[in-house]
């Protein structure tokens, strides 16, 4: 099983969601940015290193919502995902075919990884009760 972190990075209202490209696994579907889980890691760590990596920018990592086990046809995830907020500005988007701030009414309406619909679902429950 593949541990996998990924951050909700919310900014002015608005969350950065990810694009997979066209030849990573699971091409083209949408996802919050993240990655693999290093030997001797913690799950914050791996996420600050991943979004340096992947998009160029810091983020605050806050609190933690429900993990997620996923098993896609040819490999099995669990997917840890947490709120974070943006601690610098410059995008620079290096693996992903595009990354964009998109409004938490609008994320329903994207083709997602499949293990990330129960995050999407858990996130916009907590904005509308709190
Ligand atoms: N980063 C990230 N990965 C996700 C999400 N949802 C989801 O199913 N995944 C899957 C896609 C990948 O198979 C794996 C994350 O691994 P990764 O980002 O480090 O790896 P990768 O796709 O670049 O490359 P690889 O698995 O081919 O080595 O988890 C998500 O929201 N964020």
């Amino acid at each position: 099983m593949l541990h996998v972190t990924c951050a909700i990075i919310v900014n002015n209202n608005k969350v950065l969601i990810c694009q997979r490209s066209a030849t990573m696994k699971l091409p083209l579907k949408w996802e919050f940015p993240g990655g693999k889980i290093e030997p001797g890691e913690s799950k914050e760590d791996c996420l600050r290193r991943e979004i340096r990596e992947e998009l160029g920018i810091d983020i605050a990592v806050g609190e933690p919502l429900t993990p997620v086990e996923h098993h896609y046809p040819t490999f099995t995830i669990c997917l840890y995902p947490f709120v974070c907020v943006l601690e610098s500005m410059e995008l620079q988007v290096t693996e992903h075919a595009q990354a964009i701030w998109e409004e938490a009414a609008a994320l329903l309406s994207y083709d997602w990884a499949e293990a990330d619909v129960p995050i999407v679902n858990e996130y916009l429950s907590k904005l509308i009760n709190g």
